[in-house]
């Protein structure tokens, strides 16, 4: 147990997949899991607990934005021992070239947030993907023929930005894309030591101003979740 999951202690595996959305995380344990067992009910924020082609694995809602995410993946890692953490969310693009129904996969993640500022006592940290789960769920997009693009992300405190030209900026650094959890799913990685990648699906585009359904965003983006399913856990 821990303050914000109800899971007793061995019921969530090491392995952990990561949505904000927690009707997804019933989605991919329904779709994926074999065995699915619900191991977390506390504040709606559903976690299940299964495994996939043998393997056990959990996945877990965080909910929108850093402060809410940052909870789940401490307690992960503090509480139950979760050594593989991987986010599987929307994001919207900010290139021309990354399409809606694109694969991200997040090198590194910008952020606007004061979280790490407030951290590092006002300096500026770099979050990071763990190198190896970054090239396995790049082999494993590639090998399945979806178009995966491989990058720096942009983690936002606001989903509405009063000028929504401001992502420009971004844009022109070669930021690929923006969501709201990976700086602070990276920056606790780092800090306890344990392996985390964010695979993002493009839901809507800055640029063209293509978006897609709250249905397709909670069920349909399964090429992103075997990907990331099978670089968390080793399966070729
Ligand atoms: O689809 P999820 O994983 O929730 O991710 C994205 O969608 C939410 C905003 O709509 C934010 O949480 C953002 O990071
Ligand atoms: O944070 C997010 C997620 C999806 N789409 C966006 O535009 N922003």
């Amino acid at each position: 147990m821990s303050l914000h999951l109800n899971a007793k202690e061995g019921q969530i595996a090491e392995t952990v997949l990561l949505p904000g959305d927690p009707l997804r995380a019933q989605h991919i344990a329904e779709t994926f899991f074999d065995n699915p067992v619900q191991h977390n009910s506390v504040r709606g924020m559903l976690g299940f607990t299964g495994t996939y082609k043998g393997k056990p694995v959990s996945v877990q809602g965080t909910g929108m934005g850093m402060p809410s995410a940052g909870i789940y993946v401490q307690e992960l890692i503090q509480g139950y021992g979760c050594k593989t953490l991987v986010r599987v969310g929307t994001a919207g693009s900010y290139q021309k070239d990354v399409h809606v129904r694109d694969i991200v996969i997040g090198q590194a993640a910008c952020t606007d947030s004061n979280l790490n500022f407030t951290r590092f006592g006002g300096l500026s940290y770099a979050p990071i993907a763990d190198f190896g789960l970054m090239m396995a769920a790049y082999q494993r997009a590639q090998a399945r023929g979806y178009a995966a693009h491989v990058g720096n992300i942009m983690s936002s405190d606001i989903f509405y930005q009063d000028d929504p030209t401001s992502f420009e900026m971004w844009a022109n650094y070669g930021v690929l894309a923006v969501e709201m959890e990976a700086a602070a799913l990276y920056t606790l990685a780092a800090k306890f030591g344990v392996r985390a990648l964010c695979v993002l699906t493009i839901s809507d585009h800055l640029v063209t101003k293509e978006v897609t359904t709250a249905e397709e965003r909670q069920t349909t983006f399964n090429g992103m979740i075997e990907v990331a399913l099978e670089a968390a856990l080793g399966i070729e």
